[in-house]
């Protein structure tokens, strides 16, 4: 059996919800064989960012170097890089190494507000890492930042999703978590020609913290098993509905969602058709 991999680069949340927690079980849950490059340590709960502790660039190349000098990957994704020195590192090294399943997702702000991102690391993104991603998965105000436009309608999100192409990005997915629908969510997918919709109900809970990391993260490992961008950004979307469907309320604010949920319900389902 051939051992699929995928590397994670990206922030720890000590909370375990998002960041490279969410990253590395989803991996896991999905198949793949996860490794992690860490940019920056968190203190965050529920409730919020507690405290953020950067590392160095060096700390970050020395990382990516060891994964990449042994063990390779098949597929990596990008979280929080917190600043535009660790950025062009991050960008060096793919470049380097000549990996091409890259998945940005351009973390700025968790959800609390704290920033996760500095404001002078935008034009950085721009310039050295979204030129070498497959896939790119801002939520609707990353999208804005990236694009300097207001994101209100879908028509406001085909542009901003042709704008990000233009960027050098070969897939665009702006997921729709942040739109004012209270009812239904849609994900869309723009790959240069043609536009993509994934829609899902809307689930009434607080507990989605974590939500863009565990999507990325999922389009990565399925991107490392060797399937399509659009397979993979399905998979995602039903990956994620799961994972907040049956949430786990943990902590005082907002929780992190359920990681096992998607196998678990695969394995229902099975057992329903056997
Ligand atoms: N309340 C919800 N119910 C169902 N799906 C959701 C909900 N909130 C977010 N999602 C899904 O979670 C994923 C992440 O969405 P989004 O909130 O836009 O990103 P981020 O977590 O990066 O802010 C998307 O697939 C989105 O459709
Ligand atoms: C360490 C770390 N990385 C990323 C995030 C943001 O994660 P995201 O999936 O966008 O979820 P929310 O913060 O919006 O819940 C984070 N919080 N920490």
């Amino acid at each position: 059996m051939k051992v699929r991999k995928a590397l994670t680069i990206a922030g720890s949340d000590s909370g375990g919800g998002a960041g490279i927690q969410a990253d590395l079980k989803t991996f896991q849950e999905l198949g793949v064989f996860g490794m992690s490059a860490l940019t920056a340590v968190t203190a965050q709960n529920t409730l919020g960012v507690h405290g953020v502790y950067p590392m160095t660039a060096a700390a970050v190349e020395a990382q990516i170097e060891a994964i990449g000098q042994d063990m390779g990957t098949d597929a990596l994704k990008t979280g929080m890089l917190f600043s535009g020195e660790i950025i062009q590192s991050v960008a060096k090294k793919i470049e380097e190494f000549g990996w091409k399943k890259v998945v940005i997702d351009p973390v700025m702000v968790a959800k609390g507000g704290a920033s996760l991102l500095r404001e002078e690391a935008i034009r950085a993104m721009k310039e050295f890492l979204l030129p070498l991603a497959m896939v790119i998965t801002p939520n609707i105000p990353e999208a804005e930042v990236l694009t300097n436009m207001l994101i209100q309608s879908i028509d406001d999100r085909k542009r901003a999703a042709k704008k990000l192409y233009e960027l050098g990005v070969k897939n665009v997915v702006i997921k729709g978590g942040h739109s004012d629908n209270e009812e239904t969510l849609i994900d869309l997918l723009y790959d240069g020609r043609d536009f993509l919709y994934f829609t899902s109900r809307r689930i009434p809970t607080k507990n989605t913290h974590g939500t863009g990391c565990t999507f990325a993260a999922a389009v990565t490992a399925e991107l490392a098993k060797g399937q399509g961008v659009k397979e993979a950004v399905e998979l995602a979307v039903n990956y994620v509905h799961a994972a907040i469907e049956m949430d786990l309320q943990i902590g005082k604010g907002h929780g992190p969602t359920n990681h096992w949920a998607f196998k678990r319900k695969e394995a229902a389902a099975d057992a329903i058709y056997k």
